[in-house]
């Protein structure tokens, strides 16, 4: 079983990340292998100036040897540049009051009012600072290590935006461009849309207001059978939906074609399966989908066509232009608190969105094919391709 955990405020010294479970003998280097998502989550058009104080970059305290795992859990260390502009503020020592940088004009749609009321907090920056999205740093670190568990069995990855502020930019998919969407300040195929949502996305910092949209992640290469039919907990469209829900700002995920299968008959919906023989497509013999509207999940188990999961990201919550609110020291009205943020993150979401969904994907591999080496796994993963495909 793969098992994460974070700790870490937004402007404290560090973020902490345990993974648990991760076979031995994984290479895994965090300049080479981590570092890159790291960065490609920090980036997209629309981000706040905070990312320009921070450089992620993660350093293996633990579980690593030589350049490979060893089996134990690994522990990561990811700092915050910008803690030397707070390291008073957020002293874990006692004193400090009266309180420097206290928030009370609690954010509508942010954490802070009911994080404030359950954890009893009036200074509402003691929920925000946990609850801010720089805790999805934590995630993609931990998610690059699922990747390149996944990637050792011949699993590829791809994160995407395919619609910002309202304007779509699918564009299609094209797994021999990935490169291209590192190159794009949207991480979107679709270059002719850029210049519409950028103009989009400068009239919403203009105007103090935020923006949302749709990302993609994508794998192939997924072998059949991962997750499973028989117990709620176990199907795999549930876990990643669950573990996808969990991000700061998404409302809403989709497998597959999802909410335009809900208005379409049955007859437009499933994908019907064919055979493809050794004999005629050496090194392809197996089952397909003629189509891929369920998005590579059936009954909760991973049917080997590519997965798709798709999330919708609400509207960053900190308003230049603040909406209004209360004051909990007051119970005034009050105009919500302006902080430092971003005008949109949707490239950077689609980031954590491929980390989660690889964080699930690798557990349902352990499962399925869980073993203490990489060895092992890869070895069964192979055997398990083979006793599919003449099924
Ligand atoms: C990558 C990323 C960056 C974000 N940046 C900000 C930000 O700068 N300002 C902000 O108010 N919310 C930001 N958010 C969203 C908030 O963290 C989120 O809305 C808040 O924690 C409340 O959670 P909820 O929206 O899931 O209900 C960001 C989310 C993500 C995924
Ligand atoms: C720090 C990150 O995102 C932050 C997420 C965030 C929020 O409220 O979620 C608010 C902003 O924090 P700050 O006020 O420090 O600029 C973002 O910058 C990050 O993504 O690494």
């Amino acid at each position: 079983m793969l098992r994460f955990f974070s700790a870490g405020e937004s402007h404290g010294p560090a973020l902490t990340v345990l993974l648990d479970g991760v076979p031995a003998g994984l290479a895994l280097v965090a300049s080479e292998h981590i570092d890159p998502w790291l960065r490609r989550r920090q980036g997209g058009y629309g981000r706040g100036r905070r990312m320009v104080i921070e450089s992620d970059c993660a350093q293996i305290l633990a579980g690593v040897r030589a350049g490979r795992t060893t089996g134990a859990p690994i522990s990561l260390q990811i700092e915050n540049r910008d803690w030397r502009n707070w390291s008073e503020i957020m002293s874990p020592l006692p004193g400090g009051e009266p309180r420097k940088r206290a928030l009370t004009e609690a954010r509508p749609g942010h954490a802070d009012l009911t994080g404030g009321i359950k954890y009893g907090h009036k200074d509402l920056r003691d929920v925000l600072e946990r609850a801010s999205a720089r805790e999805t740093a934590s995630r993609v670190a931990a998610g690059a290590i699922a990747l390149r568990l996944l990637e050792t069995v011949g699993v590829q990855a791809c994160a995407r935006v395919v619609a910002l502020g309202g304007i779509p930019c699918d564009g299609g998919m094209d797994w021999e461009r990935l490169s291209d969407l590192d190159e794009s300040p949207l991480r979107t195929f679709d270059r002719d849309a850029e210049a519409a949502i950028i103009a989009r996305i400068d009239e919403a910092k203009r105007s103090g207001d935020t923006l949302g949209g749709v990302v993609e992640a994508r794998f192939r290469g997924l072998p059949v059978g991962l997750g499973s039919h028989t117990q709620w907990d176990r199907k795999l469209d549930g876990r990643l939906a669950g573990a996808v829900m969990s991000i700061q700002a998404i409302k809403a995920v989709e497998i597959g074609d999802g909410w335009a299968a809900a208005g379409a008959p049955g007859s437009q919906v499933h994908d019907p399966i064919g055979y493809r023989s050794a004999a005629e497509h050496p090194g392809e013999a197996g089952y397909y989908r003629q189509s891929n509207r369920a998005g590579g999940l059936e009954a909760g188990m991973t049917t080997g066509e590519e997965l798709v999961v798709r999330a919708a990201m609400k509207p960053i919550a900190t308003l230049m232009k603040p909406l209004p609110t209360v004051d909990v020291l007051t119970h005034e009205a009050a105009d919500a608190a302006r902080e430092r943020s971003d005008t949109t993150a949707v490239p950077a979401a689609s980031i954590v969105v491929l980390a989660m969904s690889a964080l699930i994907l690798a557990d349902a591999l352990m499962e399925k094919f869980g073993a203490d080496t990489v060895r092992e796994i890869t070895e069964r993963v192979a055997a398990h391709r083979d006793f599919a495909s003449t099924f």
